[in-house]
């Protein structure tokens, strides 16, 4: 792996009260071990998004002044850290020792023994850091430990956990690309790109190319024919073609539509090597082609003036969002149908949290139970009986989201690295690809049908940008659901019978923009959500408050949100505490 390629990694800073001539040299051992000891737990517990076991560093010595500090800071320049923790058991000095970088997300664990103040270090560091603008993340365990106890206890790992994940996301994300395939689809302001708020922000680069290089490499063939032929035999054996919906003097010719599947094949390959590179491509005599732009996200406008003519971007989104192609079990790639960034961006937190593949759906009905009743006879109950949400949209739902893995038994969308060659074929099995509605789609092409598994917990977020404001995350966690086929039947086909559906019940609260199923719809800032398994809520919370971006509307539990200690200085009203502090900090690489 090239250099630039590398991740970033967790750097840990063992902190030690530096009094030689008896309190250091008592404590060396306990402090470092400490610090082994956490980075054991982290390279055992998180993964990249390749797969491969998080890398943490260690400073060389334990810290107990700022030439050790600087020493540490020195080191971690060297070695890419992402993400900084602070360890002790004992008191230090806390300003001779804390981590100044303001770039770098941070936490202190101060080690509740008693025996020496290791919290009251945590306490002194973390004014320290308040009062210097450089926002910490406080760990502090419920219970009294032993001193030198290896064990980290239950709530320790999962605040440790909460804040590496938020923390990798971060470094993960920075100096990486947007790619923008095409401009504005549809009217639709998420693919305006706004590139101050990637730059500020996400500390990210926005590239552009219009859609017609797409069109030129096809033309060129600037692709690697060999994986075509692999891929496009793939394809034909695992992509099942469904009936053609559309009108009869309306449809495209067989001849036409097997041209269609080589064409979206091919788009494939190059949306993929104009994200990220082929190095195939420069042995082809394409030097620069084969570099791509670095993008670790990207968007395709499609809609409307390439889809007006050519096939759509329905199948090329799909199976780059999925965790499988021709080359078997693999790395989800992100990609935003409408080339909306701020869905795409969306789904990125999503995938950077979790390592999961994403559904990117329009959030497009709340059916009413009574609405249901006089649509299709049956009364809903159960978990559909306050009613639900239809997500359906051409185009971006991973392949993962039929909803075909299974984790301890139950319906799941796990890493890839978790997924069998038998999930895969099922996940494809379910799925059907039917000739793209012409209506919509004058070009053609092949949007993916299926119906998502109900039973996953899922979370729905969405990144939307207001005047005056800047960037808010709406988040809400919730459950894919079934409902009796002959009500999927009679629902779906009122729509669009061609697209992947999921029904999607948000846990209500009673309050607020939870209030009920209707009002999470009701309450949702945009046409579109990015859909993760699992209940991710908390660490999205988290996420967000390193990146100073405000969290306008979530239902996760309170006892679960962690943010910045200095978080609380804004106020014990958590929702205003944090438009407060994101508001007083600003974006993190807003004035670089
Ligand atoms: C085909 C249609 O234009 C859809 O793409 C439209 O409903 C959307 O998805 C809007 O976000
Ligand atoms: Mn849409």
């Amino acid at each position: 792996m090239s250099k630039t390629n590398q991740y970033s990694k967790i750097g840990i800073r063992p902190i030690i009260d530096g009094r030689l001539g008896g309190v250091r040299e008592s404590l060396e051992d306990t402090t470092m071990n400490m610090a082994k000891n956490v980075a054991k737990f982290f390279m055992e517990e998180l993964r990249y998004p390749d797969g491969s076991p998080v890398e943490c560093i260690i400073s060389d010595s334990c810290i107990g002044g700022v030439k050790e500090a600087a020493d540490c800071a020195q080191k971690f320049k060297r070695e890419n850290v992402g993400v900084s923790l602070s360890v002790t058991p004992c008191w230090c000095y806390g300003t001779e020792t804390m981590d100044m970088d303001p770039l770098i997300p941070k936490a202190i664990w101060g080690f509740n023994g008693t025996e020496r103040p290791g919290a009251v270090y945590l306490a002194a560091t973390l004014a320290g850091h308040n009062q210097k603008g450089l926002p910490s993340f406080g760990i502090y365990g419920r219970d009294v430990q032993e001193m030198g106890d290896e064990n980290i206890p239950k709530d320790v790992q999962n605040k440790l956990l909460g804040f590496a994940k938020a923390g990798l996301a971060v470094s993960l994300m920075r100096e990486k690309s947007y790619l923008a395939i095409g401009t504005v689809s549809m009217g639709i302001a998420g693919s305006e790109i706004q590139s101050d708020f990637f730059q500020s922000y996400l500390g990210m680069r926005n590239e552009f190319v219009d859609s017609s290089e797409v069109m030129r490499r096809i033309k060129h063939g600037i692709y690697d024919k060999e994986e075509f032929q692999k891929a496009l035999t793939w394809t034909k054996e695992n992509c099942a073609e469904g009936k053609d919906f559309n009108k009869e003097d309306k449809q495209r010719s067989r001849e036409q539509k097997d041209k269609d599947w080589e064409f979206v094949v091919k788009m494939t390959l190059i949306i993929r090597d104009l994200m990220e590179g082929n190095p195939k491509l420069a042995k082809m005599g394409y030097g620069e082609e084969a570099l791509g732009h670095n993008a670790i996200v990207s968007g395709f406008q499609g809609q409307r003036q390439w889809t007006d003519f050519l096939p759509n971007g329905d199948f090329s989104e799909a199976i780059l969002n999925s965790s499988f192609d021709w080359n078997g079990i693999r790395k989800p790639y992100i990609v935003a149908t409408e080339n909306d960034s701020l869905n795409g961006i969306s789904m990125l937190f999503n995938h950077l949290l979790t390592n999961t593949a994403q559904i990117f759906a329009d959030v497009r009905t709340y059916w009413s139970p009574e609405a249901v009743v006089e649509v299709t006879g049956w009364k809903p109950e159960g978990e559909a009986k306050n009613g639900f949400i239809h997500l359906i949209n051409s185009g971006s739902a991973t392949l993962d989201g039929t909803g075909r893995q299974t984790s301890k038994g139950k319906p799941a969308m796990k890493p890839f690295w978790e997924i069998s060659e038998e999930e895969k074929k099922d996940c494809l099995d379910v799925t059907t690809w039917y000739p793209a509605n012409v209506g919509y789609f004058r070009g053609g092409g092949y949007s993916s049908n299926f119906l998502t598994n109900g039973g996953m917990p899922v979370t729905m977020c969405r990144l939307n940008l207001t005047k005056g404001l800047g960037p808010t995350l709406q988040i809400a966690e919730g459950w894919t659901i079934n409902l009796p086929e002959k009500v999927y039947t009679i629902l779906d086909e009122r729509t669009d019978r061609t697209w992947p559906t999921t029904w999607f019940v948000p846990n209500v609260t009673g309050e607020g923009a939870f209030t009920d199923v209707y009002s999470v719809m009701n309450n949702w800032g945009s046409n579109h959500g990015a859909i993760s398994y699992g209940h991710i809520g908390h660490d999205l919370i988290t996420l967000a408050a390193m990146l100073r971006i405000p969290v306008n509307m979530h239902n996760v539990d309170d006892s679960k949100i962690f943010r910045p200690t200095a978080w609380n200085s804004f106020g014990m009203d958590r929702e205003g505490s944090d438009y407060r502090a994101c508001e007083n900090y600003g974006p993190i690489y807003g004035k670089r």
